[in-house]
């Protein structure tokens, strides 16, 4: 297959940061995808429906002109958030989701949950309206082994919640095992988002020929097998999986540090990162549904109408996209991708 048309596609997990790092990231995201369920790890977080409204004003301000985009936002739950503000969240016609970080367990988190049950009430008041909760699905026992934390948090947090909220709808955000698809698969009204980097690359790509910080992110990327059990969700046509890229901007310095953050930038070529993990297992026919049908459907907002074509033409990632002095390090800079969207 030489090109393909498919709907626009929607990213149902984007950190667009703010400030300069927004302006300069915002583009990248416009050019391929119609919305995006917008992240709201700030530093301080958006955690009331007034800090919503400011940042989604912030985003709209800054759409190059003539092209369109709708941010989706969402609500930062800490301990102290009241079920009032679900109910005011869910009265506006923008905030989609409210994000569930447990305390310390990736970037910007430290306002996170301390305990689940510490947001009972307001997972019922949640479950009540129907608005879906968002999870960084990992536990932050520093005894619990790195590579284990996303399964021990399904089986700690993940299964209690389910079992005292079975009509909560729920999103496993950025999936990175066997256990989460299998979990996923089994479990009524619970959904997963999946990032181009951990359908492309297996933990030793952290460590080929060296550190390679640009590909450290949390949920840290997994064994082989796990890989395989994630391209297999994501191209199963199963509606449970759908596209999230987690596109998450730290400048070159914070991420090539003697402790770097966390997060991969691949909101430059997300797209195209995807088709080419598609097309690894000749699953291209796939990837729309993924991309710009399951998401919507999950939300319950109405598919895109547009639609963007892909074409086989290699082209090589750029080393870096500015940043105001400094830059960010897109996810495989310097490499050849074979799919571009026109
Ligand atoms: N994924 C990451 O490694 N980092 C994200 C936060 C997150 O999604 O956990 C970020 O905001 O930088
Ligand atoms: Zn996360
Ligand atoms: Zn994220």
């Amino acid at each position: 297959m030489t090109d393909l048309t498919i709907t626009r596609p929607d990213d149902w997990h984007l950190h667009l940061r703010d400030g300069a790092t927004l302006k300069a990231v915002l583009p990248h995201t416009v050019r391929q995808f119609a919305r995006a369920i917008v992240m709201p790890n700030l530093k301080p977080p958006v955690r009331s429906v007034a800090d919503a409204t400011a940042y989604r004003d912030r985003i709209l301000a800054v759409i190059p002109p003539g092209q369109t985009f709708e941010p989706l936002m969402t609500l930062y739950l800490t301990d102290n958030t009241s079920p009032d503000e679900i109910m005011a969240a869910q009265a506006t016609s923008f905030i989609k989701a409210v994000k569930y970080y447990p305390a310390g367990a990736t970037t910007n988190s430290d306002s996170g949950v301390t305990d689940m049950r510490n947001c009972d009430r307001v997972f019922e008041a949640m479950q009540q309206v129907d608005m879906p909760l968002l999870l960084h699905g990992e536990v932050t026992d520093a005894g619990v082994d790195m590579f284990d934390r996303e399964k021990v948090f399904i089986h700690q947090h993940l299964i209690p919640l389910k079992e005292r909220y079975p009509q909560l709808r729920v999103v496993l955000e950025h999936v990175t095992t066997a256990d989460a698809v299998e979990f996923v698969n089994a479990t009524d009204r619970m959904a997963a988002t999946i990032t181009p980097q951990h359908l492309l690359f297996s933990r030793n790509i952290l460590f080929q020929g060296g550190l390679r910080p640009h590909y450290y992110c949390l949920p840290i990327l997994k064994r082989e097998t796990h890989r395989q059990a994630l391209l297999q969700a994501a191209t199963s046509g199963n509606p449970k999986f759908f596209l999230g890229t987690d596109s998450a901007p730290h400048a070159r310095g914070d991420k090539e540090s003697a402790c770097g953050c966390a997060g991969c930038f691949s909101a430059l070529h997300a797209i195209e990162l995807y088709a080419e993990a598609f097309e690894s297992v000749d699953a291209l026919d796939k990837l729309e549904g993924f991309a710009s049908f399951y998401g919507p459907d999950f939300y319950q907002l109405p598919r895109n109408t547009e639609q963007i074509t892909l074409t086989k033409t290699p082209w090589q990632i750029p080393d870096a996209v500015p940043l105001g002095t400094t830059e960010l390090v897109p996810l495989r800079a310097g490499e050849k991708l074979s799919w571009q969207m026109a």
